[in-house]
């Protein structure tokens, strides 16, 4: 564009009819510039303040300009020629931005047409942004602010919030000191991240694998405890790798770029004959101008990728219809509003210098185009068991991923196809998947996920869970693919981790039994014969192996402790356990049945429990999930889909209601709790079928001595069981209820299809039933309610009359009553030992005895006899005076 100028009037020396004419001007001094993304910002701005509408400025200056533009042309073209380096570097730049525009042969005309379509596509880019952003409103300026507040430059003339912001977070950095990260080299807005969760130094295993593995770029296998930060492990190696990556492959890029430029500068110069100076002058300027665009294209890209990141994460997070349509709609809305803007370009540059034909595809003969960009490439695969923990490791590793642009895609089964397509096709970078869905789109030939084989990261969550025989075949089909034909496994880094990575199970009872007779005898499995089968199995070479877990794998914070009864009785203690030790507590059971039933028997206890298995839809699994995060008291129900990897904060009880099948199982459930060094209990209910397994747990997790029983106050379970047992006989007869409801309106329907006449009589005594037994159940709801508003526990009663003003007794009441589950058992094992010690039989008393006099030094030895000898004294001179 033409950008200062002076005009000086010419003289007409001509004949013609020049009516209307009032006369020309030349334009003597001028400058023309592309556009910089910058200046176009600032002149929308100028425009939108002004009041006017963009488009008619645009019109009124192609009416004014239309018969100087020959002129100014004219005058321009020797400017243009001068500048032609310069152009061409920059069309270059446009040409990779636009990749499948090629503009023709490059004459003065097309380098000044090149021009205008410089900025047109800019400007494009730059009026669909601030369309954007205008939409978005606030919520988009929040986000921005954020950005800048991260970036540690003191910014004058800012809006006073922005400058609050920017305090704050200067406050909290300097409070949150990170130097114990320095074990890696981590970029600035990771720490940030972590800085902001507080994670100020990184946790055990994290200390020991991260240099092996950011460093060293080393396969790790991680056994560690739950809830001990394995996810930050493996993810941050995984972010920390793909910035590397990308970072060299830009670099790389922008060699190969110069070494193109100066291929062409030689062409130019040959053709041209410039003065080298001033070629010179011109090659530094277009690199300036260069490194500005990139650095503009940069900052864009990152924000792009920062906005679809979150997208990505709302449309994850939520599986609703609704939601799809709504984003849908928006994005529509978006698509037309783009199209819109392109229209009001075009007008501007028709009418203006930058006349623009532009060819797609053509490919011109001398010059290297730059390849088609391609979309990002799939760098890191995430597997997991489970879609929950899917989903958990995604929002864990989200926020570290967005700050530095990279972003994550989920492939979980139960999303919708056209979800799942549209995630796949912005090209996350990492991918969190589970085996079967996996499989499913590879298969369907996603073009995201067709250079499986080239991927640089693969991370095995739970990997003992995932590899174990007869579960996820598609994991082997898959790893088959990602292996290829063995070329690309030397560049890829590998990530295998687990809390039971390195357990082992003591062989079975019939396998013994068979190895007594048969001659082949099986041989029970060491630690490290099972990691080199994992290690086998993913074609991992020399991986550094780190184990923390102490052969148990279960926190060190976790309290252990069973309750051995009836299968009867599993509901009484349960229900028991809730009332008097609420928080959040969670439920495992061995089937989907058994969650069902026990969900129906608690909703009618007023527990409010939600519930959680494999054979729920999606949506709801989730909405559970998150209920029961959000909600303080709440309780959930779950099979052994909730038991791997799931990171709920405070999760105080863990309840397994019955004995899990593996020692696995048992250590991830109770894992569920006591997390990232907070204390938490895990009750086992054990009754007599379950013996077995819970032997058999106890000896493969090394356990020397009996789990600690539960103390469970007796006087209050005949008020427990009442309850119990009116609610599970409400619960059958409401199954006879339904039951019989249903039989009554399927024998009328059926008998209206086949035209029948029913026998009124016996319809009546059908219906009669079904309305009596309705009327019973409803009886029995009323009792079980009204027994349900008495308090259980005496402390509630007082409870009550607090309630009524007596707040003293609120503080004392309300300590018994909420008195913690690990503070009871605590106190239980600590009285257990005590009783234990003053069992000690006399004769070991005696044995020590001896064994202290000999290490206890003469002085001692001699007061503690003084004392021996006046006690005896003391005792004799009572039996005499007794006598
Ligand atoms: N360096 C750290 N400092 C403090 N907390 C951390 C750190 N790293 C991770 N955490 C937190 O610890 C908790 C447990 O982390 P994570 O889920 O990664 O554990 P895990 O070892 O994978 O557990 P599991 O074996 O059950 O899957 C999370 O809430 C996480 O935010």
């Amino acid at each position: 564009m033409v950008k200062k100028s002076n005009w000086k009037s010419v003289t007409i020396d001509a004949t013609g009819n020049f009516e209307g004419l009032l006369g020309i001007e030349e334009c003597t001094d001028y400058n023309i510039s592309s556009f910089s993304k910058k200046k176009y910002k600032k002149r929308t701005r100028e425009e939108d303040s002004d009041g006017v509408p963009k488009k008619k400025i645009k019109n009124n200056n192609a009416e004014n300009s239309n018969d100087e533009n020959n002129k100014i042309e004219e005058e321009a073209e020797k400017e243009i020629m001068k500048g032609k380096k310069t152009m061409q570097q920059n069309l270059k730049k446009d040409k990779k931005k636009n990749n499948k525009k090629v503009i023709e042969p490059l004459d003065s005309k097309n380098l000044e047409e090149s021009k205008g379509e410089n900025s047109e596509n800019e400007s494009e880019k730059e009026i669909s942004n601030s369309k954007k952003n205008a939409k978005k409103g606030n919520k988009k300026k929040k986000k921005k602010r954020g950005k800048k507040g991260k970036k540690p430059v003191k910014v004058d003339n800012k809006e006073d919030d922005d400058q609050e912001t920017l305090e704050k977070e200067d406050i909290v950095k300097e409070e949150v000191n990170m130097d114990l990260w320095n074990i890696v080299p981590l970029p600035q807005p990771v720490l940030d991240v972590l800085a902001s969760k507080k994670f100020t130094q990184p946790t055990e295993i994290q200390t020991l694998t991260l240099p092996a593995a950011i460093l060293g770029y080393r396969d790790i296998l991680g056994a560690a405890e739950t809830g001990s930060g394995k996810t930050l492990a493996f993810g941050l190696p995984i972010i920390s790798g793909i910035l590397r990556m990308k970072k060299k492959l830009a670099e790389e890029e922008s060699e190969s770029d110069n070494g193109m430029e100066e291929d062409e500068n030689e062409i130019e110069l040959e053709e041209n004959d410039d003065s080298e100076a001033e070629s010179d002058e011109n090659e530094a300027e277009s690199e300036i101008e260069d490194s500005e665009r990139e650095s503009e294209n940069e900052e864009c890209e990152v924000e792009s990728a920062n906005e679809e990141c979150e997208a990505e994460s709302e449309d994850n997070e939520d599986y609703e219809a609704e939601s799809d349509d709504n984003e849908e709609s928006e994005a529509d809305e978006n698509e037309s509003e783009e199209e819109e803007v392109e229209n009001e370009d075009s007008e501007e540059t028709t009418n203006g210098i930058g006349c623009v034909k532009v060819i797609d595809d053509i490919d011109i003969p001398g010059i290297q185009l730059p390849k088609k960009k391609r979309k990002n490439p799939l760098y890191a695969l995430i597997l997991t068991p489970t879609r929950e923990l899917a989903v958990q490791i995604k929002n864990h590793l989200l926020p570290i991923a967005k700050s530095v642009g990279i972003q994550l895609g989920v492939v979980i089964g139960g999303m919708a196809a056209v979800k799942q397509e549209r995630v796949l096709s912005k090209g996350p970078e990492i991918v969190i998947a589970t085996p079967g869905r996996l499989w499913e789109t590879i298969q369907q030939n996603n073009e995201h996920l067709m250079n499986l084989d080239e991927i640089k990261f693969l991370a095995i969550d739970e990997t003992d869970r995932m590899l174990e025989k007869g579960h996820f075949q598609e994991l082997h089909d898959i790893l088959l693919k990602i292996n290829g034909d063995g070329s690309n496994k030397q560049t890829r880094q590998n990530f295998v981790f687990s809390a039971t990575l390195t357990l082992i199970h003591e062989l079975p009872s019939h396998i013994k039994k068979k190895n007594k007779w048969s001659a082949k005898k099986t041989v029970e499995m060491t630690p490290a014969q099972k990691l080199k089968k994992v290690v086998d199995q993913l074609g991992i070479t020399n991986p550094k192996i780190v184990d923390i877990t102490k052969g148990t794998g279960t926190s060190s914070t976790l309290t252990e402790c069973k309750i051995s009864c009836t299968i009867d009785e599993k509901d009484y203690y349960m229900y028991y356990f809730l009332k008097r030790h609420p928080g959040r507590t969670l439920v495992f059971c061995n089937s989907i049945g058994c969650v069902k039933r026990l969900h129906t028997l608690f909703e009618m206890l007023g527990c409010k429990p939600l519930s959680l298995h494999a054979s729920m839809q999606q949506t709801q699994r989730l909405k559970n999930l998150d209920r029961f995060r959000d909600t303080e008291n709440s309780v959930l129900i779950a099979t052994d889909v909730a038991a791997r990897g799931l990171d709920i904060p405070s999760v105080q009880h863990v309840i397994h209601y019955q004995t899990p099948r593996t020692s696995e199982s048992y250590v991830h459930r109770s894992g569920r709790t006591a997390r990232a060094s907070k204390e938490g209990i895990t009750i086992l209910l054990v009754e007599i079928t379950e013996v077995h397994h819970y032997i058999n747990l106890c000896k493969t997790l090394g356990k020397t001595e009996d789990i600690p029983i539960f103390p469970v106050e007796r006087k209050y379970f005949e008020a427990v069981k009442e309850r119990v047992n009116l609610a599970r006989n409400l619960d059958k007869l409401d199954l006879k209820v339904r039951k019989s409801t249903a039989e009554v309106g399927w024998f009328e329907k059926a008998a209206k299809e086949m035209d029948m006449i029913i026998d009124d009589k016996a319809m009546k005594y059908d219906l009669m039933d079904s309305n009596k037994l309705k009327k019973e159940c409803n009886g029995m709801r009323k009792n079980l309610s009204s027994l349900l508003n008495r308090p259980l526990f005496p402390d509630e009663y007082r409870l009550s009359e607090v309630q009524q003003g007596l707040q003293i007794k609120a503080v004392l009441q309300n300590q018994m009553y909420t008195r913690s589950a690990i503070d009871v058992m605590k106190d239980a094992i600590v009285n257990k030992k005590l009783k234990d010690q003053r069992k000690i039989p006399k004769s070991m008393f005696k044995k020590a005895k001896k064994e202290h006099e000999v290490i206890l030094p003469k002085q001692l030895l001699k007061k503690t006899e003084d004392k021996g000898s006046k006690k005896g004294k003391n005792n004799r001179n009572r039996k005499k005076n007794k006598n």
